[in-house]
């Protein structure tokens, strides 16, 4: 029933309307200033799945789905770096089964993204694994390495893709990584913020300061992501949906607001 509908002409028409409705959404927001650098919690999906009566899983693979959508939206639209949290070190707590459900989704859907008629190759996007990757199963880092090699040469954007994350344990590692360089060096200078900029893991991508920080669901937490690269101008956005749901509706507003404050931002502040 599904498969007929699937392929139907009804489904068809519908599908030609919705990305013609995408492109002069995408045509208009264009006109305006477009953020370089957007981050996702993406949040919900347990209960997202719960709601429909679905496995955990299945509301992960959603999440999946979902993230493709919007990625091809922000790059679409020319936004130069994503980031989005897949996985927190904290995460590993998690049940074995869930925890292995989500590596081996990893695992399988990284090169997805990566090959003709992926995401990331469609939009010339290279992709920068984010976190302390070595406490991954070995598949995933393979994957995870397959996927950087394969991206490397993309120039339109970045995509960096949080796993075995943790914002503090980011911050540490840079700031050990900063004080050894110091201490061999043969005339240590006090430590800057471009010192620590250039070692954090989002540096690898060149990654700006982020502009907007969104989470789904409708949790008022920052849970441990990005913490560093958020600063004075960084705007942060709640949406009330779970990560799944996310879709163009959903952008439009965040996007709004985005050009509303940057244009109503003093010039002497900017
Ligand atoms: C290949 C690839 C990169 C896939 C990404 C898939 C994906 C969206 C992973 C996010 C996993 C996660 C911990 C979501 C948070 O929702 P939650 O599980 O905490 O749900 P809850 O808040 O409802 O409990």
């Amino acid at each position: 029933m599904a498969a007929a509908y699937a392929s139907s002409s009804i489904f068809r028409a519908r599908e030609r309307l919705v990305d013609l409705f995408q492109r002069a959404v995408v045509a208009a927001l264009r006109t305006g200033p477009i953020p370089r650098h957007v981050a996702f919690v993406m949040d919900g999906n347990r209960r997202y799945a719960r709601s429909l009566g679905v496995r955990v899983v299945d509301g992960h693979v959603s999440g999946y789905y979902a993230l493709r959508r919007v990625l091809e939206i922000l790059y679409l639209l020319g936004v130069e770096h994503v980031t989005a949290y897949a996985f927190a070190i904290d995460n590993f707590k998690r049940t074995p089964e869930e925890v292995d459900a989500l590596m081996s989704l990893a695992q399988d859907r990284l090169i997805e993204f990566c090959e003709h008629g992926g995401v990331l190759r469609e939009y010339g996007v290279r992709l920068v694994a984010v976190g302390n990757i070595s406490l991954c199963p070995p598949g995933v880092q393979d994957a995870i390495r397959r996927a950087e090699e394969m991206t490397k040469d993309n120039t339109r954007a970045v995509f960096n893709l949080c796993i075995s994350y943790a914002s503090r344990d980011e911050i540490t590692t840079a700031v050990n990584t900063t004080v050894n360089e110091k201490l061999a060096s043969q005339s240590p200078t006090p430590i800057t913020v471009a010192d620590l900029d250039a070692h954090m893991m989002t540096a690898r991508g060149n990654s700006p300061p982020l502009d907007i920080f969104v989470r789904t669901s409708g949790v008022l937490r920052l849970s441990d992501f990005l913490l560093w690269q958020c600063n004075e101008d960084t705007q942060i956005q709640f949406i009330r949906r779970y990560w799944p749901e996310i879709g163009l509706l959903d952008i439009i507003p965040i996007l709004l607001d985005y050009q509303r404050k940057v244009w109503s931002k003093p010039a002497s502040e900017s």
